[in-house]
């Protein structure tokens, strides 16, 4: 398939990569200052770019029928708003705070230890957080998604990465030089921790679960997740 790379960065270029291995074309590579040209060749458009560029690149494709997949994080105050636009548009869009087949699983597990512990109330819930310096967002996605499904299946209100208030979840967000992405939810008591941690050796798994959910997209229309593509 003729895939529109939307950011081509360090994502970007990893996901060029497995894209070209599984016999894909890649008709466009767009970067800061590119324009849009060559996006109506595609058949599919994946988005891995700046929270501010998210909406515009979603939009475009939207716009022009081209089904997206967007792994670009920090925007997502406006995520109604793109998944009404595709509604209208009659097209096909997918987000993913990550698209690791790890982390999906890893999420799945979140959800079932926040059930079990949601009537526990001698442990308290927070997170770590762990990317290199160069990310522009902060808690991760993948951490916001981790708390959002926490928070659905307990008494938790919120979140928050610097003083939290009664209620919410502490997420813990650190930068460290080299790192592609570490998430630990740990509950703590007084007598012990439970913690369930993923760690990310490199991008290539975010890339390839990006380019699976563009091979799945096709064809389809509607806003899907990645909890539909993987049939977890
Ligand atoms: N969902 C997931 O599984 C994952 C999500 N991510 C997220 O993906 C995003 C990208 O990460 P990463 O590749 O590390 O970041 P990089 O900073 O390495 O790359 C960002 C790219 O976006 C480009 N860009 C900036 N503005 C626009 C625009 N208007 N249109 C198109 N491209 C633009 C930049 O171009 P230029 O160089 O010209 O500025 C650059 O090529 C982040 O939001 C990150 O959090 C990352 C890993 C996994
Ligand atoms: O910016 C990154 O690098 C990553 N961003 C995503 C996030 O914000 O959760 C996914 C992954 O952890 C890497």
């Amino acid at each position: 398939m003729k895939i529109a790379l939307l950011g081509y960065g360090k994502m970007g270029k990893v996901i060029e990569n497995i894209a070209l291995q599984r016999g894909h074309e890649i008709v466009l590579r767009k970067k800061s200052n590119d324009s849009f040209e060559g996006l109506e060749d595609a058949d599919v458009a994946i988005d891995f770019s700046i929270p501010d560029a998210a909406i515009g690149n979603i939009s475009a494709c939207l716009n022009s029928n081209v089904p997206v997949i967007s792994g670009t994080t920090g925007w997502l105050e406006h995520y109604h708003n793109m998944a009404q636009l595709c509604e209208e548009k009659k097209g096909a869009f997918i987000y993913g705070s990550n698209f690791s087949l790890g982390v999906n699983i890893f999420f799945e597990l979140n959800t079932y230890l926040a059930k079990m512990m949601a009537n526990l109330k001698q442990y308290k819930v927070s997170m770590e957080e762990v990317h290199h310096t160069q990310k522009l967002d902060a808690p991760s996605g993948t951490a916001i998604t981790l708390a959002k499904d926490i928070i659905n299946n307990s008494d938790y209100a919120g979140w928050a990465i610097g003083n939290p208030k009664e209620g919410d979840i502490f997420i813990d967000a650190k930068r460290v030089e080299g790192v592609p992405g570490t998430h630990t939810v740990t509950y703590n008591s007084e007598v012990d921790a439970i913690e369930i941690k993923h760690t990310a050796h490199n991008r290539e798994g975010f890339a390839l679960g990006a380019v699976i959910a563009a091979e799945w997209i096709i064809g389809k229309q509607g806003v899907y997740s990645m909890k539909d593509v993987l049939g977890l």
